[in-house]
């Protein structure tokens, strides 16, 4: 990873806290992991979309930060339909931590992402999750990385921004793939991005568009581009365009974090 100079600055800043941060002090964990292939094929054959609902406190992309307990909205959000759940673990820029993820995984049956900035190998090892976020463009060691977390258990998700970063997940020896639709360079989104990758996957990898869904035409464009899994972060929290009219949001946070999943997951 050399190219923080094209990075968004906070993308830059991200990656030097992840970086700094401290490795934990034990060996590799072992993970008895729950399906998440299997979670969101489960979803689609009872109708419901296959939504990957994100505890996400905030962002750099977000005002403000959501102060409700994360077990809370996680709990929201698997009563709206959620398949799964990614939860952020990232402390400075994100407002995750790995004990929200240790809270929510305990508390919840359906299968917990890790989402971090996760860099070298010993930082697989601070939480245990059913799948682990791995960036293309940032980890220098991709195979190595892979190879890592499918020993402790972890199904790794490789997220790539482009036909090469898939190349080089595949040859990674992903089988599970996220497509940023957000632009690390510039923090722009577009759900065009999810477009043009997905017809160079293999039929056999389970493919996440991720970022940028806001409303249910979005998440049923995603289904139709091929998307096996939908990543959602901010319109599930705020809701801001997940909601059809601000009439139809009450006062109860965790009531509308619920209902925000159920349109999406009834897309
Ligand atoms: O969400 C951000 O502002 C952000 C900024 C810099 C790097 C990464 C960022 N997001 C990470 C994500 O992948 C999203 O949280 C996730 O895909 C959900 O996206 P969204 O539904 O658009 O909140």
């Amino acid at each position: 990873m050399n190219d923080s100079d094209e990075l968004a600055p906070a993308v830059a800043a991200i990656l030097r806290s992840a970086e700094a941060r401290g490795d934990p002090d034990r060996g590799p964990v072992s993970v008895d992991a729950r399906s998440l292939p299997a979670a969101l094929a489960d979803a689609e054959a009872d109708g419901r979309a296959p939504v990957i609902a994100e505890v996400k406190p905030t962002s750099p992309t977000t005002e403000g930060t959501r102060e409700e307990d994360p077990v809370a909205l996680a709990e929201a959000m698997v009563e709206g339909g959620a398949a799964a759940l990614s939860v952020l673990t990232e402390p400075d820029h994100f407002g995750g931590s790995p004990e929200n993820l240790r809270r929510i995984r305990e508390a919840v049956d359906v299968p917990v992402l890790r989402k971090d900035f996760v860099l070298r190998e010993a930082q697989l090892d601070t939480v245990r999750a059913d799948a682990v976020l791995l960036i293309a463009r940032f980890v220098d060691d991709l195979s190595g990385l892979v190879a890592a977390a499918n020993e402790r258990g972890f199904q790794p998700l490789v997220e790539v921004h482009d036909r090469e970063e898939l190349r080089a997940a595949l040859d990674a020896g992903a089988e599970i793939v996220g497509v940023n639709n957000r632009d690390l360079a510039r923090l722009e989104v577009d759900l065009e991005t999810f477009e043009s990758v997905a017809p160079e996957a293999p039929d056999d990898v389970t493919l996440v568009a991720e970022s940028g869904i806001g409303a249910p035409a979005d998440a049923r464009r995603m289904v139709e581009a091929g998307a096996d899994g939908l990543l959602i972060g901010s319109a599930i929290m705020d809701g801001v365009s997940a909601a059809d009219d601000s009439e139809s949001r009450g006062d109860d946070p965790l009531s509308n974090v619920t209902e925000n999943t159920r349109r999406l997951t009834r897309a």
